[in-house]
């Protein structure tokens, strides 16, 4: 009895150290990292879009998976922690802007201790994300890419269109087509920055410049209106080989959810971005309280990233370094037009540019300056198509338009077209209605004024509003310095003009007034890979997110310098 007793116990414990070793952790450190000398990406091109047209699959496919997100809602969405689920205990809630009492999700919260781990779990994870060779990171990336365009197309994108309120059109640009292209482009750039070494060696040197990622974390501060935007702030510096806190924007929780579990099932290894959604002020206060704090990556507000600016800047003599600062923030974008401007071309291009996810678009179109000439015509056909645009919920694929994001937002907006409504130099010459009983709609708005400076010629609305300037067609000048002075930011822009010269002489004059400058195209649109994205003035760093420039600001190169032949005397020749 004792005999066997103790015999199945040994067995007991070998069979114990067995499983102990078949189930432990590899050391990862202690293994030979396979190295290509080098490697060729497969070919990137641009995620092609299909149209969603009545009966097509694609479309029966989508509206399933809204219909299906809908009556499943609400979902729950954790903080992710070190690849692991936490849950806070503090819950608040993403409504659907086309219906604002239906709950699309709930969200944890984090706290300033959930803060501390996901900083300390990035910074534990840094070592053996670095020391990955660039294309197996750059794989996990184009993995990702792949699901998306797949297997979670649609997800994203009803993710996108209930919670952020885009129609079938704005959420395949965005959930499906530009965050594809930002994970896929973003690895080509990569390519780019990697192979950029010194352009010259001396006789017997070879210097090399290695581009080591950040030391210490970087924090990705996103928006609610692009979900490409969300996973590129987060994705862009992780593949430079950085960890990421990543906190999202409240209302695009959900589809940011999304695109992070892909990333997980894409084989990005635990604590390399942490997704941490909760109280802005509050995080981000403890984030820049942390001595390894290396980069915030940001777009949003202009106000809020000037805040978190000085913020870091009183801050300074906690880090270690300079912290990065990379910032895309808001727009008061134009369209002029030339007295030689093809107008229905323009007007058409108009339509899109300011009403397009109603009108929040950093890029969308805002102030109009037409010529007198061409006023009268662009006037009638304006005024005619933005009367035809149909607003309403965004199950409906028949709606152009449907709601602004939330409250806020819609009394922000509202109040700038009652501004409009009671300036004496301002008429509303279409829409100025808005609702809000079930979603937060509100028509699109055209405003005429007769003083270029008017408010809603200057601030960002962020909603379906444009102003328009008629100035004498002779004036072209004027209307350049208008266009160039009038608000203190520096986006986007168009000129529409038939007359080659003149828009030459125009796109030269308005060199500093817009990052993303556009000739006979509307000032929105920008496709990763064909237009970089972003500007200058009040607009952010301009640091162009879907380029290799961007890259360069995750990454810290340092300069290599290897001597093969040994110095036989300290003198100079010129000693002798
Ligand atoms: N230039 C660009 O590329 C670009 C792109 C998209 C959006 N935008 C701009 O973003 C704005 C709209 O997005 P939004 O409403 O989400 O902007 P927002 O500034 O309100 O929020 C952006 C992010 O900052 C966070 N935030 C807000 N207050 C904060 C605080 N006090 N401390 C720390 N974080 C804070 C939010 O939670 C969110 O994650 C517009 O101004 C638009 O022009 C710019
Ligand atoms: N990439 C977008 C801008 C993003 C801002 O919201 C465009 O060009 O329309």
């Amino acid at each position: 009895m004792f005999a066997s007793r103790s015999v199945s116990a040994r067995q007991g414990l070998a069979a114990q150290r067995f499983l102990s070793t078949s189930r432990a952790v590899p050391n990862y450190a202690t293994y030979r990292v396979h190295q290509l000398g080098n490697h060729k990406l497969p070919e990137i091109t641009n995620e092609p879009n299909p149209t969603y047209a009545p009966n097509s699959p694609e479309r029966e496919k989508l509206m399933q998976a809204v219909e299906e997100l809908r009556s499943q809602s609400p979902q729950h969405v954790p903080l992710i922690i070190n690849g692991k689920e936490v849950k806070t205990g503090n819950v608040e809630r993403q409504f659907m802007p086309s219906e604002h009492s239906k709950v699309l999700c709930t969200y944890e919260n984090a706290g300033p201790e959930h803060v501390e781990e996901a900083i300390e779990g990035a910074l534990a994870a840094k070592s053996s994300w670095e020391n990955l060779p660039i294309y197996d990171r750059q794989a996990i990336f184009l993995r990702a890419a792949d699901l998306l365009s797949q297997k979670y197309r649609y997800k994203a994108m009803a993710a996108t269109m209930l919670g952020q309120g885009k129609n079938i059109w704005q959420a395949e640009i965005d959930a499906a087509a530009e965050t594809c292209d930002f994970l896929r482009y973003n690895v080509k750039f990569s390519e780019e920055v990697y192979s950029s070494q010194p352009a010259a060696n001396s006789r017997g040197i070879w210097n090399r410049v290695e581009h080591r990622p950040l030391e210490g974390f970087v924090y990705a501060v996103s928006p609610f209106n692009f979900t490409a935007i969300g996973a590129n702030l987060a994705t862009a510096p992780a593949l430079m080989g950085n960890t990421v806190v990543w906190k999202p924007a409240p209302a695009a929780t959900l589809s940011n959810y999304v695109i992070y579990q892909i990333l997980q099932e894409a084989g990005l290894p635990d604590g390399v971005i942490q997704f941490i959604p909760g109280p802005a002020a509050e995080i981000t206060r403890k984030i820049f309280d942390h001595p390894e704090f290396s980069s915030l990556h940001f777009t949003g507000s202009t106000k809020v990233f000037k805040d978190l600016w000085k913020e870091i800047s009183n801050n300074l003599d906690k880090y270690r370094g300079y912290p990065r600062i990379v910032g895309e923030t808001g727009g008061k974008n134009f369209h002029l037009l030339h007295k030689s401007a093809d107008v229905t071309n323009a007007v058409n291009q108009s339509v899109r540019a300011a009403f397009e996810f109603q009108g929040q678009k950093c890029s969308a179109l805002s102030r109009l300056y037409v010529p007198d000439n061409l006023w009268p015509q662009f006037k009638k056909e304006f005024v005619e198509k933005v009367n035809s645009i149909k607003v309403g919920n965004i199950t409906d694929p028949s709606n152009f338009m449907g709601p602004v994001i939330n409250k806020l937002a819609f009394d922000k907006i509202t109040g700038y077209i009652e501004h409009a409504r009671n300036a004496p130099e301002c008429e509303i010459i279409a829409g100025g209605k808005y609702d809000e009983s079930t979603g937060y709609f509100i028509q699109p708005t055209v405003v005429e004024t007769k003083d270029p400076f008017t408010k809603t010629m200057k601030e960002e609305i962020f909603g379906p509003v444009v102003t328009a300037y008629v100035y004498p067609a002779e004036d072209f000048d004027g209307a350049i310095e208008l266009a160039n002075s009038t608000a203190s930011y520096g986006l986007t822009g168009a000129i529409f003009s038939q007359d080659r010269n003149a828009a030459v002489y125009a796109t030269s004059k308005l060199t500093h007034a817009a990052g993303n400058f556009y000739v006979n195209d509307k000032c929105t649109g920008a496709v990763v890979g064909q237009q970089s994205f972003g500007g200058a003035r009040a607009s952010g760093t301009n640091d162009k997110g879907g380029s290799a420039n961007l890259l360069h600001r995750f990454v810290s190169p340092r300069s290599i310098k290897e001597n093969f032949i040994p110095l036989e005397d300290f003198n100079y020749p010129s000693n002798q």
